[in-house]
Order: structure tokens, then C-alpha cells, then sequence
């Protein structure tokens, strides 16, 4: 009787979507245990993903699902969040204090992947995971403006650094060691060999993940990075411009040529909301990024609307996620980035599915 409740039960919570790994939640190994008690059901649910602000609206969906019918009593519903690593770049070794590494890239420049990656950082720490961003946009380091850190970092043995630290984020950018000034002139190999001590030499602390703000475009730079770096994955970022997403799409091809899995697309400037009169418009065009991603199979992960207020916020070193945390903007970022991290802790499941191995036979 009790294994029959327990198969009734796993049934109906199989039926249970997880809009953040889009999956369901046995299907996904998020079902830990169900205990069953005569009448009563304890269900232990883990999820590899940070989700806070969800945690609770799972419980009560779980909860129906096993008293919907009069079929049990829900005795108990646990629902907890750990973070794994998921490296899947081969033959790579990770970054020492980082269990995840997540690239925000695009095509284009200007389309808003900066303001992305440090609202997304700030979203999965909002949702309890701790976090690191690095800036590896050499030539237009914003991420100490958008964080609001500045000055040389310390360096505690001469060779390697400390990250800096505002808003519960763990920051390093290229940006601390030049001056505000002065035009990165490097040439290419220079870069990426400065891109690479800036994220080995830094001393990350426990960091669950590692968002990188990528360099723009799809030349030997973020190449090289993409190849270098033990990337777990990939998030790109368009406008839903005609121009930007024929970048976009070079961007998302690069990383599935490397081999680092593209979660999906954010789209952003999305709309314009008036602020005067609230009327909204698909200025950059409609529906771009659902193309894009319906064309390359992978997920629309949320869109952004063209909106002052997530420019003057990070502008002022506080971005929307921590200047306005219950605005509408900051659900929808925390929305994203736990997709975002939802997606990723399937990657490791996912991974023998995505990179067969390929055995040549000599006839
Ligand atoms: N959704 C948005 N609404 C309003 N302003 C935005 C939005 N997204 C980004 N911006 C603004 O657009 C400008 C460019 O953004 P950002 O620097 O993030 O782009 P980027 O793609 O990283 O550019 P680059 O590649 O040149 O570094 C910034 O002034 C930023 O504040």
C-alpha cells in the first residue's frame, strides 16, 4: 500500500515543471526521497540551483500536488538548494575557489552585456548563491563603475590579488590596474595573457559562480578566452536589432564550436516604455531573440525593456537588482538568472547527450 502511495505520489510531482531547468522535478533528480506514513507523505526536494525567492512557491506547489484528490497528507515538503560544479570543458582544470564559470557574452557591443552580467550577479547572490564577476572587457573595463569599486587591488604575496568587494560580490576588472584614462593599446596576445592572470591570479573565495563580462564580438580574443578559461557555460546577450542579432548568432556558434553549452538568450532593450505616458514599443524590432533561439534550439531566457531607471542605477554603482530589489525590473533578472542556473545544473546530466563520443571504425 505505502509503495503504491509513494508511486502515486512520484507520478504527480513528475507532472510539476521547473520553469528554471525546464524540466520536471523527477525527471530532473530533484526528488530526493518521498517517505510515506500510513496516510502521511514527507517529500525531501534538492535543487542544484539558488533559488530563494522560490523555494517557498514550490513547497506549495508540491504540497497540492500530493493533497490534490484527497490522495495523501503532505506531512512535511523540505525543499533545499545546493550548488555542484558542473565544469565541462575537457581536459581543463578549474579555477581554484570556483565552482562555476558562466560567460556573458555578445556579439555586439553596446547591447547592454555589461548591465546584464553584473544584474545577473547580483540576482543569483539575491537568491542565495555567492558570487564573483570578472570583468575581461579590456578595452571598455565598466564593471568598477558598474559596481561601484575602484583603486589598485592588494596583493597579499606580490603575485596574486584580492578581489574586491561591494554589494556581497567578489569583483576583479582590468579596469583597477589602468588608469581611467588612458586607451588599452595592447595587442591581442598581450590581452588575452593579462585576460588570463587576472582570472588565475586572483584569490576567488568559495564562489559558487564566476560571471565573466565578456570581451565583445567573436574575434582572437574571446576566442582564445573561450578556449582557455574552464568555462561551464554560456549566456548571450542581444537587442533584438536585425545588426546585433547576426552577431549574436556568430557569438553563440563560437561557444558551441568550443564546446561551452549556450544556456540560452537574454534579450534586452526589449521594449520602450514611455515614461511619460506608459505606452510600450518594440523599438529594435518584435521577437528577435525567440527567433534566434527557437532557429539554434536553445532557450529565450527573459527579456529587459529599454528603461532608464537600469541606466541611471548602474551608473550610480548600484544596479537595478540592489537599488530597486522589489521592482518589476529586478523580479525579472532574478527570474533569468535563476534559469539561468537552473539550466546549468542539468549540464552535467545532459553532457554525455550533448558530446557523444565518436568511435571511428576501421572497416
Ligand atoms: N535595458 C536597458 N535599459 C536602459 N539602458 C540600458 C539597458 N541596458 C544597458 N543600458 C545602457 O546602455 C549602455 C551600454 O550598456 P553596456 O555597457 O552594458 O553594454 P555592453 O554591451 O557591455 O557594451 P560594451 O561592449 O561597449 O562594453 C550603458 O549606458 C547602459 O547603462
Amino acid at each position: 500500500m505505502s509503495q503504491e502511495l509513494e508511486s502515486a505520489v512520484r507520478q504527480r510531482l513528475s507532472q510539476i515543471i521547473d520553469p528554471h531547468t525546464g524540466s520536471d522535478l523527477v525527471a530532473s533528480g530533484a526528488v530526493r526521497a518521498i517517505g510515506v506514513d500510513g496516510r502521511k507523505v514527507l517529500v525531501d526536494i534538492q535543487l542544484g540551483y539558488p533559488a530563494l525567492s522560490w523555494q517557498a512557491e514550490l513547497a506549495r506547489q508540491v504540497k497540492q500536488a500530493v493533497e490534490g484528490d484527497d490522495l495523501a497528507e503532505a506531512a512535511a515538503v523540505n525543499v533545499a538548494c545546493r550548488v555542484h560544479a558542473h565544469q565541462v570543458q575537457k581536459d581543463m582544470s578549474p579555477l581554484p575557489g570556483v565552482k562555476n564559470i558562466v560567460a556573458i557574452a555578445s556579439g555586439k557591443g553596446g547591447v547592454g552585456k555589461s548591465t546584464t552580467a553584473v544584474n545577473l550577479a547580483l540576482a543569483l547572490k539575491a537568491e542565495g548563491a555567492s558570487v564573483g564577476v570578472l570583468d575581461a572587457d579590456v578595452y571598455g573595463p565598466s564593471l568598477p563603475m558598474l559596481t561601484g569599486t575602484g583603486g589598485k587591488p592588494e596583493s597579499p604575496d606580490g603575485q596574486n590579488f584580492l578581489p574586491k568587494r561591494n554589494h556581497g560580490l567578489q569583483v576583479m576588472s582590468i579596469g583597477y590596474m589602468i588608469e581611467e584614462d588612458t586607451p588599452v593599446i595592447w595587442r591581442g596576445p598581450m590581452v588575452t595573457q593579462a585576460l588570463m592572470q587576472l582570472a588565475t591570479n586572483t584569490l576567488w573565495e568559495d564562489l559558487d559562480y564566476l560571471v565573466i563580462d565578456f570581451p565583445p564580438g567573436t574575434g582572437d580574443i574571446a576566442l582564445t578566452l573561450a578556449q582557455r578559461i574552464p568555462m561551464s557555460a554560456a549566456v548571450i546577450v542581444t537587442t533584438p536589432q536585425d545588426i546585433a542579432l547576426i552577431d549574436a548568432r556568430k557569438a553563440l556558434k563560437m561557444f558551441q564550436k568550443v564546446e561551452v553549452p549556450v544556456l540560452g538568450i537574454v534579450e534586452n532593450m526589449a521594449t520602450h516604455v514611455c515614461s511619460n505616458c506608459g505606452h510600450e514599443e518594440a523599438i529594435f524590432g518584435a521577437g528577435g531573440g525567440e527567433r534566434m533561439a527557437g532557429q539554434y534550439g536553445v532557450p529565450l531566457l527573459g527579456s529587459l525593456p529599454l528603461d532608464i531607471r537600469i541606466r541611471s542605477e548602474a551608473d550610480a554603482g548600484s544596479p537595478t537588482v540592489v537599488a530597486a530589489p522589489d521592482s518589476p525590473i529586478a523580479a525579472r533578472y532574478r527570474e533569468i538568472a535563476r534559469r539561468v542556473a537552473g539550466r546549468l545544473s542539468l549540464q552535467a546530466r545532459n553532457k554525455a547527450i550533448q558530446f557523444p563520443k565518436i568511435v571511428i571504425q576501421n572497416s
